[in-house]
């Protein structure tokens, strides 16, 4: 597959002298065609950030940015972000079919042809009936699939998501990453997926970034080796998904400290509590896995 995302020794600080921060280091990777990356780390890494440079919504300090081969300097047009905040992303006063649409005005795009886009992105995430309702008029799910459907109208060629499903409910977050993942394999769209939740970034990913605590820097690369079809029981039961995501906590249990601020310190300590917590799951289950082996003999 080509690359389609490539980034280079990517730096970013915020600030100069004694006050500026370093949030992004000497980061480097590539995102092939189709593919769908995770990027998980500790809270206030620089996660963000690292979006938002390879968004071009800000410049980076250092390094480079590509899109299928062309420099990122400002925001490509073919680029789509979604956001967490669906509430704020989409326009209350508009409807959701002409919410879907808005981003192609900007394109060389016909009136019709621009309503059966949104039309065919809205069909693509199950909202086929509801174009003529207005945002507020729909579940927080609802809404966040009419962004993901707008994101999908434009046919991007790297779609970023800022913890998309992070403001939803569990069985909404199953649903909507379910329907990411058909969605990606249906379309091929190149996804760059950014989460704090370790079992969603190995569920959904073709591969896991991880990243250190701040600045960021990418500890591992791993490549999820689990069945193109997944399921949100069996998937998380399999012996490769539990191995995995305690692979992904062992990691950002143990990504090298550094001088924090205080409240910094504080958000680690969380993230890193959950990465333990994770751990002493997945060693529960293993001793449970052998003791029911035991039990079996
Ligand atoms: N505009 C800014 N000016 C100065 N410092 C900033 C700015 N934006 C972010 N930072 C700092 O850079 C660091 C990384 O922030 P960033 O938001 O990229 O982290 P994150 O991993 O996305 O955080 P979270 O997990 O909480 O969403 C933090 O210490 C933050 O305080």
């Amino acid at each position: 597959m080509p690359t389609m995302l490539e980034v280079t020794g990517l730096n970013h600080r915020y600030g100069s002298g004694d006050g500026a921060h370093v949030a992004v280091k000497d980061l480097s990777f590539s995102v092939d065609a189709g593919q769908l990356a995770c990027i998980v780390g500790p809270s206030g890494c620089g996660k963000s950030t690292l979006l938002r440079c390879i968004a071009g919504l800000i410049p980076p300090t250092d390094g480079s940015v590509s899109l299928h081969g062309d420099a990122v300097n400002g925001v490509p047009d073919d680029l789509a972000v979604v956001f967490q905040d669906y509430s704020r992303s989409l326009f209350p006063w508009l409807t959701v079919a002409r919410n879907v649409e808005f981003p192609l005005r900007w394109r060389k795009l016909g009136k019709q042809e621009r309503a059966e886009r949104a039309q065919e992105a809205l069909d693509a995430v199950g909202l086929s009936g509801v174009g003529r309702k207005f945002p507020w008029q729909l579940s927080g799910g609802m809404q966040q699939r009419v962004s993901i459907a707008r994101a999908l109208a434009s046919k991007p060629a790297l779609l970023i998501m800022d913890e998309p499903f992070a403001s939803v409910d569990a069985q909404t977050r199953f649903e909507l990453e379910d329907l990411l993942r058909r969605v990606q394999r249906e379309q091929r769209t190149t996804i760059l997926l950014v989460t704090h939740d370790i079992d969603e970034s190995v569920y959904l990913g073709d591969r896991v970034l991880v990243l250190s605590k701040s600045p960021a820097t990418i500890v591992a690369d791993l490549p999820v080796d689990l069945p193109a079809d997944r399921d949100q029981i069996a998937t998380r039961e399999s012996a490769k998904f539990v191995a995995l995501r305690g692979e992904v906590a062992r990691l950002l249990q143990t990504v090298p400290a550094k001088q924090a601020a205080p409240e910094q310190q504080a958000d680690e300590d969380v993230a890193t509590a959950d990465a333990a917590e994770w751990t002493a799951t997945e060693e529960a289950a293993t001793e449970n896995a052998g003791s029911a082996k035991e039990t079996s003999h």
